[in-house]
């Protein structure tokens, strides 16, 4: 990694809303495979970063680069098509559809092939074969019949990172991959994770210190809109700053 160019770049990436300067100056890098995590306390503007990277949100000034291409006035969707992967704590799923059918539509988007109810299935096979390859991958295969409304909120998370990855992300945006699943459980969010494709370089924001710390290869803090510091857990579970500010008394010595 060290030496390869940045996949993700901002620089001086600034946001405000009113007066409020809720994203500051931020230099941020992250590099091609990459596992990298932020964290912060309420409200430091981890989302609103992680929307000014998808283009969800503006910035008031600054730039981010995918793959080194100033995308800082593209769309949401343009920045998708070149390779920037999301999954939205709020669902964007198909409720009425079953498991199998949205993650064959992103597919079949991503692949540019027209869904027809008139198509053999022999001229889908490739797409089927891959839709069976992402279900078992998040391990939804058991449940590719069922309707994704009917699933519970955990798997619909699952789901969502089969749909991005369908979209052959260079880089994965994971926006608390485990709201809503009880932390006993956020173990099964970190089995996927490590059974992503090595080369995508996941970006992940979560409340869950367990995992973000067996998850990332390094983290960045953020406070009050600005990077306070970066480095392997190790590094951030041992800083004084970080601890006072954030993780308080609990004791996160990376596991
Ligand atoms: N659309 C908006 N309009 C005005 N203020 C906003 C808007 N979105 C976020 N903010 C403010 O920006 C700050 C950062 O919010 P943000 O949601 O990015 O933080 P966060 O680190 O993701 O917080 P949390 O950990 O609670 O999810 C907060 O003070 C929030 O109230």
């Amino acid at each position: 990694m060290v030496g390869s160019a940045p996949i993700l770049e901002t620089r001086k990436l600034t946001r405000f809303f009113g007066p409020v300067r809720v994203t500051g100056d931020v230099d941020f890098a992250l590099h091609p495979g990459e596992r990298r995590a932020i964290i912060g306390p309420n409200g430091a503007g981890k989302t609103t970063f992680v929307n000014l990277l998808s283009g969800r949100l503006a910035p008031s000034s600054g730039q981010v680069l995918l793959a080194g291409q100033n995308v800082t006035a593209m769309s949401e969707a343009g920045r998708i098509k070149q390779g920037m992967g999301r999954t939205f704590q709020i669902t964007s799923l198909f409720p009425n559809l079953s498991v199998r059918k949205n993650v064959f539509l992103a597919v079949a988007e991503h692949e540019g092939v027209a869904w027809s109810m008139f198509r053999s299935a022999a001229a889908h096979r490739d797409q089927f074969e891959r839709v069976d390859e992402l279900l078992g991958r998040v391990g939804l295969a058991d449940v590719a019949e069922v309707k994704a409304q009917d699933l519970p909120y955990g798997r619909q998370r699952l789901l969502e990172i089969a749909v991005a990855l369908a979209l052959r992300p260079k880089v994965l945006l994971l926006d608390e991959p485990a709201a809503g699943i009880p932390t006993s459980e956020s173990h099964i969010i970190l089995s996927i994770l490590d059974t992503l494709p090595k080369d995508i370089a996941v970006l992940l924001i979560d409340h869950d210190m367990d995992l973000v710390f067996r998850f990332a290869q390094r983290i960045t803090v953020l406070v009050q809109g600005s990077i306070m510091v970066e480095g392997t857990p190790a590094e951030i579970a041992a800083n004084e700053r970080v601890r006072k500010i954030y993780l308080g008394e609990s004791d996160h010595a990376a596991a």
